[in-house]
């Protein structure tokens, strides 16, 4: 289940933030067409925090649509505990292959209140669940063990990034299931994939997939290959430079692959608040970055 590369689509914004339905389409679309194997709508790239339940139905409709069948399509779920609970419902009836769980809103509990907000969020539903693990959903070896017992959840998104942690917590959950499943879903994934892969966490999604396919389909073969020379290649020439400047500014996670997917001509518009759009020195190197990748795999 979820093999191959996982493409996070964008959610495009009218000029007054309202959704553009037809551009998340094509969207979709271009994400099958360029060789994602699964499409998972409205998570952290799709801008989940800022959408409400309706317009992730909306976007799930959409999104299954243009899918049509040729790749699995999953959604975001989470928020209150009652919203998580609802999504995930909405969901199913709405004919999700799966719902990946976001961490609840504003308050963290210890690690014994997040395992029982996936309890709570899980409840009453049968469709497969991956939660994602980072901010306030956080999990200690002990707890992410106990997932395993919950039927419906059949794998865990690393989005934290502390590889001894998630060592820990892959070694407590296989001594339980060899089938649950592991993925990256940190921040522009490709930067920890070679060390996540280490430690039997292979699985992994790629934001740049929704602007440059080219090169994140590039990075994940030579990765699968085992060619260093490639991922290396890509990493100093493209990756790396990427990193740098998407920590300049929180949000930038989100804001440059809008961004980015704008200047190669793909309908998506802005980003809503509080997440902030770069500025034109920002662009200018962007733009830079994204030729260097684009000529890296030419
Ligand atoms: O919820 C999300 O959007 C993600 O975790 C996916 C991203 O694809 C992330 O892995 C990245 O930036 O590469």
């Amino acid at each position: 289940m979820l093999e191959g590369l996982l493409a996070f689509p964008l959610t495009p914004f009218d000029a007054d933030l309202t959704l553009d339905l037809s551009a998340y389409a094509e969207g979709v679309d271009r994400h099958v067409e360029d060789g994602a194997s699964a499409v998972f709508l409205a998570c952290g790239t799709g801008e989940f925090s800022a959408l409400s339940g309706q317009e992730v139905l909306a976007l799930l409709a959409a999104g299954r649509d243009a899918a049509a069948g040729r790749v699995p399509v999953w959604v975001g779920a989470g928020g209150s505990a009652a919203d998580a609970r609802a999504g995930i419902r909405a969901a199913e009836s709405g004919g999700a292959d799966g719902v990946l769980l976001l961490p609840p809103y504003l308050t963290a509990g210890p690690p014994e209140g997040t395992l029982d907000y996936v309890r709570y969020a899980v409840a009453g539903s049968s469709v497969p669940v991956v939660v994602y693990h980072r901010g306030t959903g956080l999990f200690t070896p002990s707890t992410a063990a106990e997932l395993v017992d919950l039927p419906s959840v059949v794998g865990l998104k690393d989005g934290l990034g502390n590889v001894d942690l998630m060592t820990r917590i892959v070694s407590a959950v296989r001594a339980r299931s060899a089938a649950f499943l592991f993925f990256n879903g940190l921040p522009t994934a490709e930067v920890s994939a070679r060390a996540y892969a280490a430690i039997d966490v292979a699985r992994y999604s790629s934001a740049v997939h929704c602007f440059a396919p080219e090169i994140a389909m590039a990075f994940y073969t030579a990765l699968h290959d085992g060619d260093t020379a490639t991922t290396d290649r890509l990493l100093a020439d493209f990756y790396l430079p990427l990193v740098a400047l998407r920590d300049e500014t929180p949000g930038f996670a989100v804001s440059l692959v809008k961004a980015a997917a704008r200047q190669r001509g793909h309908r998506v518009g802005g980003v809503r608040p509080p997440l902030v759009e770069p500025r034109q020195d920002q662009l200018e190197r962007l733009d830079q970055i994204v030729t260097a990748g684009l000529k890296a795999v030419s």
